[in-house]
């Protein structure tokens, strides 16, 4: 390599360190002066990471999760094998979802079948089915969860990204429902259909506009169809996670991990979410248990949402005797 491009290649890489240098050390400022110290609570909040409900409790059922092979679809796809249903995982990468199936039915002893799908094809998700009618019948539970997302400003979208990702979320969720809901109608099977969205789809967020549009599309889909489809016997529900930590959403949504702390102490519970725990929840919603749920937006954050949106919220960080100090002045206060 030339001189002059080994320096200029050396001195990009300085910089890109030196941004996240600064990126923790603001987070670090920001948060260090707080009175509560993040994550003491934490310890009132243990996660539990066993299966919830009893065993045998999805005995004969079958159930089908998208982008199953990786982050918390795997564990949804854990939880409901452990619990005896006959799992189908289906995404791009076979080799991925391949290795899960076979490590998740080793260790439960039920049957995880892979089938490839891109879920922005329409015709890939009808031969999907197919391959899914001919392994094990038509599902009785179906979670919507694979997804595509990336932090980036809106400006910088060209209409290939915004396309990627709607396809995949909205786009994809809704081929893979219909083409079920359809199928499952013209047998007379009823369903629990599940979708995974996020917080931000009731607020909308910055940086991340095509997953909060595609998201919040999501939602309106299946309100819609738990409204239209009960008289199929179909049930449509939705939970909207608050950060939980998997390679998949945490290497695209906060590459460098500056801002890992700051979206810890937002959230009143302490700590982030675990796997295990939104499985037992979807597991928990797609079961008969839950029979009479449909049409429910589910929010599973520790919080996350409400800390954001409470004007106040931030007046946690003020001490006891900053306290004493403030009601004095307010209680001086006569008249207006
Ligand atoms: C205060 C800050 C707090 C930070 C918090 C951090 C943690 C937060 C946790 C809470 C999370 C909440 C919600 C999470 C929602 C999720 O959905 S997470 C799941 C994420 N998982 C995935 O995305 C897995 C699948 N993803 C992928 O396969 C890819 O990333 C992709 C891009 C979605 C799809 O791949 P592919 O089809 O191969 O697409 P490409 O051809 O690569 O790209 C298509 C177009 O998109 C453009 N692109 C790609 N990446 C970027 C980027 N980073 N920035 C801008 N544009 C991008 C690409 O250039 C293509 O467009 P063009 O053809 O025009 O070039
Ligand atoms: N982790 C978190 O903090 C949060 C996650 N969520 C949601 O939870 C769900 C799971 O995310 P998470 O486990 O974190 O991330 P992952 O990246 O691990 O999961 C996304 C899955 O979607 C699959 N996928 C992506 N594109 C396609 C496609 N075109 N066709 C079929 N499958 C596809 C991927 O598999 P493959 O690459 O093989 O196609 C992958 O398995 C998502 O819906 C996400 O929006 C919501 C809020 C918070």
């Amino acid at each position: 390599m030339p001189d002059t491009r080994k320096r200029s290649s050396i001195w990009l890489q300085f910089k890109d360190f030196f941004f996240v240098l600064v990126l923790s050390l603001s987070q670090f400022r920001l948060h260090g002066s707080t009175g509560l110290r993040s994550g003491s609570q934490a310890n009132f909040f243990p996660p539990l990471e066993d299966a919830m409900l009893p065993s045998g409790s999805f005995n004969n059922r079958m159930a089908l999760i998208t982008g199953g092979g990786t982050g918390l679809g795997r564990a949804m796809t854990a939880t409901l094998s452990q619990l005896g249903a006959q799992c189908i995982i289906a995404s791009r990468k076979l080799d991925v979802l391949q290795r899960t199936a076979e490590e998740i039915s080793s260790q439960t002893g039920n049957k995880v079948h892979a089938v490839q799908c891109d879920v922005r094809d329409p015709q890939a998700v009808s031969q999907c089915v197919d391959q899914i009618e001919a392994l094990t019948g038509l599902p009785d539970v179906i979670i919507n969860n694979a997804a595509g997302n990336f932090v980036c400003p809106s400006e910088r979208l060209s209409p290939n990204a915004w396309k990627t990702i709607t396809d995949i979320v909205l786009n994809g969720t809704a081929f893979v429902t219909l083409e079920l809901g359809k199928r499952l109608i013209q047998n007379q099977k009823g369903a629990s259909f599940l979708a995974i969205t996020t917080i931000y789809a009731e607020s909308g967020s910055g940086f991340v506009v095509p997953s909060a549009s595609a998201k919040a599309g999501v939602e309106a889909l299946y309100k819609s169809l738990a409204a239209e489809w009960g008289r199929y016997g179909h049930r449509f529900n939705i939970i909207q996670p608050g950060p939980i930590r998997t390679k998949g959403a945490f290497s695209r949504l906060d590459p460098t991990g500056a801002f890992e702390k700051a979206m810890i102490d937002r959230i009143p519970t302490g700590r982030l979410g675990t796997p295990a725990e939104i499985a037992n929840l979807a597991a928990y919603v797609s079961s008969n248990y839950a029979s009479w749920m449909s049409g429910a937006v589910i929010r599973f954050d520790g919080g996350e949402y409400v800390s954001l949106a409470g004007e106040f919220n931030e007046l946690r960080s003020v001490t006891p005797d900053q306290w004493k100090l403030l009601e004095a002045m307010i209680r001086k206060t006569k008249g207006s």
